[in-house]
């Protein structure tokens, strides 16, 4: 067992819409909504309550979120508690937590499937309240879009075009505008035109999963979140998942959030971490400040990745490590313990009245370094 210690030393910094459409609707393959929508509103311009958004350019804020599955019956079952999330247009973000965490709830929560029963969610420029009115879902439909966690909830059409023109033609395209959404869709997920044809169940597992967030691409959305995109597919695809997804958020300016019980599989794209647990959210910030808690992922029902302990073992060994960032990659970490390695043996090779010197300058690097 390792002693975990702080692998580095940098800063410290934290009424139900619809309940069957996870699982039994009809969900729209475009948004991820369910025929039965959620009330909504849109905050107006200028708006000067407390509700619109100011910090830097945020995309996602949720402020003091509770959600209880068929509040106010004798079933009622608490899903959330007093969430408070911050999250940045064109980041991408990953999701972990136990099972039963509350991750779906919450990316439910975000595209207005669901309401929150206390506290504010805001998405761009729409807030979602506790027993609104019901005004109109589309808009938010279109701009955030659900990948759910089996890609079958997307596919119901009888060719894969169909299925990526649903959404396009639910928000009012003309059928050629829908088509080429379509289109661009499957090219922004690797996918070969030909497969437009294609019967949605005649797929391999991993071409059905790009399909299902092809069919929620075609929509337009800025936002995208997925919900355990990566869970049936193998160790080469769900690379290729990863490198796609952070590619739309690099290169297409969107932001992502997907939920993953693998942290490592994200860790060199993810800007930021939300950690849920027991239906809080008890994590918020970098890969760097997630490998200061990794003692307490496994309390919260997440697997340490490996690269933490490796990470937190070689910092032990060699503390002038600890001063670096969490390498992000396999690669890049081999690299850093090479480096410092080498230094370490020619220190050891340094006559002594050379070593000396060398540990004087140490402390002036370290406060140019604080500067810098
Ligand atoms: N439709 C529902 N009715 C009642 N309770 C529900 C419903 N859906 C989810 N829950 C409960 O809400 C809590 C959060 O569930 P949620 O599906 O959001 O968790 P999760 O983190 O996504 O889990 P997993 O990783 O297993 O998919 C759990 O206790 C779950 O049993």
């Amino acid at each position: 067992m390792i002693g975990w210690m702080k692998v580095n030393a940098r800063k410290k910094s934290n009424s139900e819409a619809d309940e069957s459409g996870r699982k039994s609707t009809r969900i729209d393959p475009a948004t991820g909504g369910s025929e039965a929508a959620a009330p909504i509103g849109i905050i107006p311009a200028g708006n000067p309550q407390p509700t619109s958004m100011s910090e830097g350019d945020p995309a996602i804020r949720l402020t003091d979120v509770d959600y209880t599955y068929q509040a106010g019956s004798p079933f009622a079952a608490a899903a959330l508690h007093d969430v408070n999330i911050r999250i940045r247009k064109g980041t991408l973000v990953g999701i972990a937590g136990g099972t039963g965490s509350g991750k779906s709830t919450l990316l439910q929560l975000l595209n207005g499937l669901l309401l929150p029963t206390g506290g504010s969610v805001e998405v761009l420029d729409h807030a979602l309240l506790p027993n609104m009115q019901k005004p109109k879902l589309n808009t938010l439909r279109r701009r955030i879009g659900l990948s759910f966690q089996f890609p079958e909830q997307h596919l119901f059409e009888d060719t894969v075009e169909k299925d990526l023109m649903f959404g396009p033609l639910n928000f009012g395209l003309a059928r050629e505008e829908a088509r080429l959404k379509a289109v661009g869709a499957m090219k922004s997920m690797g996918l070969d035109e030909a497969l437009l044809k294609r019967h949605p169940l005649t797929l391999s597992g991993g071409q059905m999963r790009k399909v299902a967030i092809a069919s929620v691409l075609a929509a337009g959305p800025e936002i995208v979140m997925l919900d355990e995109p990566t869970a049936t597919l193998d160790s080469a695809a769900r690379r290729e998942l990863i490198a796609l997804l952070a590619r739309l958020c690099r290169e297409e300016g969107r932001t992502i959030l997907m939920v993953t019980h693998r942290i490592e599989e994200l860790m060199e794209v993810a800007d930021e971490w939300i950690v849920m647990h027991e239906g809080r959210a008890v994590f918020q910030g970098d890969a760097d400040e997630l490998a200061d808690r990794a003692e307490e992922l496994e309390h919260w029902g997440v697997a340490v990745p490996e690269q933490f302990r490796c990470w937190a073992e070689w910092t032990a060994r060699l503390p002038q490590l600890a001063a670096l960032p969490l390498p992000r990659t396999a690669e890049e970490m081999a690299k850093r313990i090479e480096e410092a390695v080498r230094g370490f043996a020619e220190r050891e090779s340094e006559p002594e009245d050379e070593q000396q010197k060398e540990s004087e300058k140490q402390p002036n690097r370290e406060r140019s370094k604080a500067h810098a």
